[in-house]
């Protein structure tokens, strides 16, 4: 699962990319590694079950901090957004590469306007358009890849009787589309089940749609301490008109705040609404610190961009922490390690699918599950819960 940043250049992309990827801490167990300069480690952060049972966690695989939880997650800034980027226009291609790979976007665009098309300053453009542009992009990438040769193909799956959904799966598998992906664009569009029957306005709508099921994408409403109330206000209206999750967010804020806090100056831990002087600073970092405070901490509440990447996670991707555990009372590994990992899962996941997460042996072998909080016996049917903390049963064990 990766997590790509997008936008035109000069909107602050690279700025979000390296704010929401300094981390002052270093997890030994990442599931990922990291080789390339684009890819990096951020963090969705929530609620740790300790904060409500009132223990004290050992994490491996993620961090903990004042009850909050830190789940790694990884994160592509996927440069080279240009008009033409569907064509292979400029870095197009590596663009594409990145695209691909990515189960959701942050759109990051500028809310004062200052920035053309091109990225050059200008007086006023509407970040609406930049918007509708990216949208475009995707849909004409996923439109060239499906009408190359869709004569042909159509032909084929219906002289061979094979079903649609599955072979479009198959064609579109490059860019992680499944089938119940198109299964779903084809009946939100209410397609002909003949494929023969598709026109090129039908093959481009449905491109759209996957676009939406495939990479859906939240609006990173960028530079908003620079913004105006008014550019702000209208911004979130249309687009969340649109369907979209808006959120105004400061990244060069959120970059100075953590590499403050990298330093030692003050603590302060992403997504929070202040942050505490633990050390004395130059006049000109305290001046820099106070201009964050009151122009975008006390006016947004955060600087938003936590909060971009948790929306990511837990609404748009509607991912849920999960917490296996070896002993249902102490809730610790064999180990005695408490609550030691967390998994996060797609909504709707069971025990049996936790289980294969954690390792293909205990999948296989699943026989139930208990659920900590209630020391009850869920079986295959029970869907895991946001924070679940689960002791999984096999025949393996
Ligand atoms: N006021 C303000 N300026 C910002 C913010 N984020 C970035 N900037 C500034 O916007 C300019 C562009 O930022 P970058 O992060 O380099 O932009 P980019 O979109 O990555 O651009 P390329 O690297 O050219 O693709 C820089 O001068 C940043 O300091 C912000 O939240 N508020």
């Amino acid at each position: 699962m990766e997590i790509g940043v997008v936008g035109k250049p000069n909107v602050g992309k690279s700025t979000f990319f390296s704010a929401a990827t300094l981390v002052d801490v270093e997890i030994a167990n990442y599931p990922f590694t990291t080789i390339e300069a684009n890819v990096g480690v951020t963090y969705a952060i929530t609620d740790h079950p300790c904060k409500e049972l009132g223990c004290s966690p050992n994490p491996q695989n993620y961090e903990y901090r004042n009850g909050l939880a830190l789940i790694p997650v990884k994160m592509v800034d996927v440069a080279g957004l240009v008009p033409g980027a569907h064509e292979g226009r400029g870095l197009g291609n590596k663009f594409l590469d990145d695209l691909r790979m990515a189960s959701a976007l942050i759109h990051v665009v500028d809310a004062t306007g200052k920035t053309d098309p091109e990225g050059q300053p200008t007086d006023y453009h509407d970040p609406v358009e930049d918007i509708e542009f990216l949208e475009r992009e995707i849909d004409y990438w996923i439109y060239g890849i499906l009408s190359k040769g869709w004569d042909k193909f159509a032909k084929r799956i219906k002289l061979q009787k094979i079903k649609l959904e599955s072979a479009i799966a198959e064609h579109l598998s490059g860019i992680g589309v499944n089938e119940n992906d198109v299964w779903e664009a084809m009946h939100k569009l209410n397609l002909p089940e003949d494929p023969t029957k598709w026109s090129q306005d039908d093959l481009l709508a449905f491109a759209s749609e996957i676009r939406r099921v495939n990479k859906p994408m939240v609006i990173a409403a960028n530079k908003a301490d620079a913004a105006s109330d008014e550019q702000i206000k209208r911004l979130v209206r249309e687009e969340e008109k649109r369907g979209y999750i808006v959120i105004p967010t400061s990244a060069a804020a959120e970059l100075t705040l953590r590499k403050a806090a990298k330093a030692g100056f003050i603590e302060y831990i992403p997504g929070a609404s202040e942050f505490k002087v633990l050390r004395d600073m130059s006049e000109k970092q305290k001046r820099a610190l106070m201009v964050i405070k009151e122009k975008v901490l006390d006016r947004f509440g955060s600087t938003g961009v936590q909060e971009v990447i948790n929306r990511v996670v837990f609404d748009l991707l509607k991912l849920i922490p999960v917490y296996p555990v070896h002993d249902e009372n102490k809730l610790t590994d064999q180990f005695g390690n408490v609550l030691p990992h967390v998994f996060l899962m797609k909504k709707g996941s069971t025990p049996r699918d936790l289980a294969f997460k954690v390792h293909t042996d205990l999948g296989k072998g699943f026989l139930y599950a208990i659920n900590a909080r209630t020391k009850r016996r869920v079986g295959e049917d029970y869907e895991l819960q946001f924070n679940d903390i689960v002791k999984i049963v096999s025949v393996t064990r």
